[in-house]
């Protein structure tokens, strides 16, 4: 793969697809990780005189400009870091976008506005896709793939615009990429994998993979209850994939199999709904009452969570255990947080939220051995999937 070092991009105007999808409350960033790892291309190109065409996602808008996702606050916070004004063009690839376009001088930064306000963005028809890569290739002369975290996205702005500019990966997926090798090319053991958040159905599949390199797989966050579930148990009003009931069990039985170990939590913090002042409490796993939903890890889940990591060598950890951003269910990320410190494993933590949550309950980043920025990315890595956002770059 061509690095952006191979490109000739000054005086160029050079489209680079970053990962910018951070986490809001309204218009305010909680949490601009993402945005701090895009900026040593986009500096590195700014140095060389390019001109820099910025785009991204934000959240899952339907195909459709909705003020909710839009990408505004991530072009101020953006102008802030890098220490100058970043243009924002109010669509994505129309008019504004291509007056921003014309408009850049050599240095200059513009941030389109989110491109999965374009239908063609996630398509699923080749032609569709093609049509907005097209478009988007008309702003620009050279494209940079930097976008890790959304690399096992077959979308127009990573997948089928590469193919149409002369192209580089850059420096982000390159380090990703560099880290997550150590993962699937001979980890030292006992090798853990954590796996939690609410994308549920979306990181499923990798348990098939890592049942053959992992020593010991534990499970929290809304991926639990689908679990407990297929072992019979009622889990109220939690986060359920019913369909994946049977591919569950599946994993169960090759896990006991095959002597990999897959350690639930025993006990949850259940609450009335979702919400932070919803009356809540703790119950045994095995127990959840119907009217309630499980938001956290209990504490004596924490503690076995702690014990099973304590002599480890290697972890992944991808998905909050509980919903951290609601303080009541902050207890079993935190917890999970620290055994990680505590123990002496090379640790990495994959995810936007997952990292996120490090940063927000106060944890130094440099404790752990890397923060990647990709959550279903470096998990579809992990598991050996061709990732169409690198294949792309080759
Ligand atoms: N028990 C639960 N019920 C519902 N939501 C939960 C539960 N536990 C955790 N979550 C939520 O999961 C979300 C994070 O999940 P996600 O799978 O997106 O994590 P990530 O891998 O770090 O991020 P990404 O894949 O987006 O990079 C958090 O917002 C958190 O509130
Ligand atoms: O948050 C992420 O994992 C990436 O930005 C990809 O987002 P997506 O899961 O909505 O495609």
């Amino acid at each position: 793969m061509r690095t952006i070092e191979d490109l000739d991009v000054s005086g160029k105007r050079v489209f680079v697809r970053a990962d910018l999808n951070v986490p809001l409350d309204g218009d305010r960033i909680t949490d601009d990780g993402r945005i701090r790892a895009a900026l040593p291309t986009i500096e590195a190109l700014r140095r060389r005189g390019a001109r820099v065409i910025v785009a991204a996602h934000l959240g899952r808008p339907k195909g459709a400009p909705d003020p909710r996702y839009s990408l505004r606050p991530v072009a101020a916070r953006l102008g802030e870091l890098l220490g100058t004004e970043v243009a924002f063009a109010t669509d994505t690839a129309g008019e504004s976008a291509s007056a921003v376009s014309a408009a850049l001088t050599d240095g200059q930064v513009a941030l389109l506005e989110n491109v999965r306000f374009e239908p063609g963005e996630t398509a699923k028809g080749d032609a569709e896709r093609g049509e907005l890569a097209d478009r988007f290739a008309r702003l620009a002369d050279l494209y940079v793939g930097d976008a890790f975290g959304a690399v096992h996205r077959k979308h127009a702005s990573v997948y089928d615009l590469p193919g149409r500019l002369p192209h580089a990966v850059g420096g982000l997926v390159l380090t990703e990429v560099e880290v997550l090798k150590k993962l699937t090319t001979d980890p030292q053991r006992p090798y853990a994998v954590v796996l939690g958040g609410s994308k549920v159905s979306d990181k499923l599949g990798v348990i098939d993979n890592l049942l053959g390199t992992a020593d010991r797989i534990l499970i929290g966050g809304g991926m639990v209850f689908t679990f407990l579930k297929a072992q019979g148990y009622e889990v109220g009003a939690s986060l359920l994939e019913t369909d994946q009931l049977d591919t569950v069990k599946g994993y169960l039985e090759r896990a006991e199999r095959e002597g990999v170990e897959i350690v639930l939590p025993v006990d949850v913090v259940a609450a009335e709904k979702f919400a932070a002042d919803a009356p809540h409490g703790v119950v045994d796993a095995a127990a959840i009452p119907a009217d309630r939903m499980g938001l956290d890890i209990g504490p004596e889940s924490r503690a076995l969570f702690a014990e099973k990591l304590a002599d480890t060598r290697t972890v992944f950890w991808n998905g909050p255990m509980g919903v951290f951003e609601m303080e009541p269910y902050a207890g079993g990320t935190r917890a999970l947080a620290q055994a990680l410190i505590d123990s002496d494993a090379f640790t990495v933590v994959g995810g936007g939220d997952s990292a996120a949550a490090v940063r927000a309950l106060g944890f130094d980043e440099a404790a752990f051995g890397h923060i990647s920025t990709g959550g279903g990315a470096s998990l579809e890595y992990l598991e050996g999937k061709d990732l169409p956002g690198i294949d792309a770059l080759r």
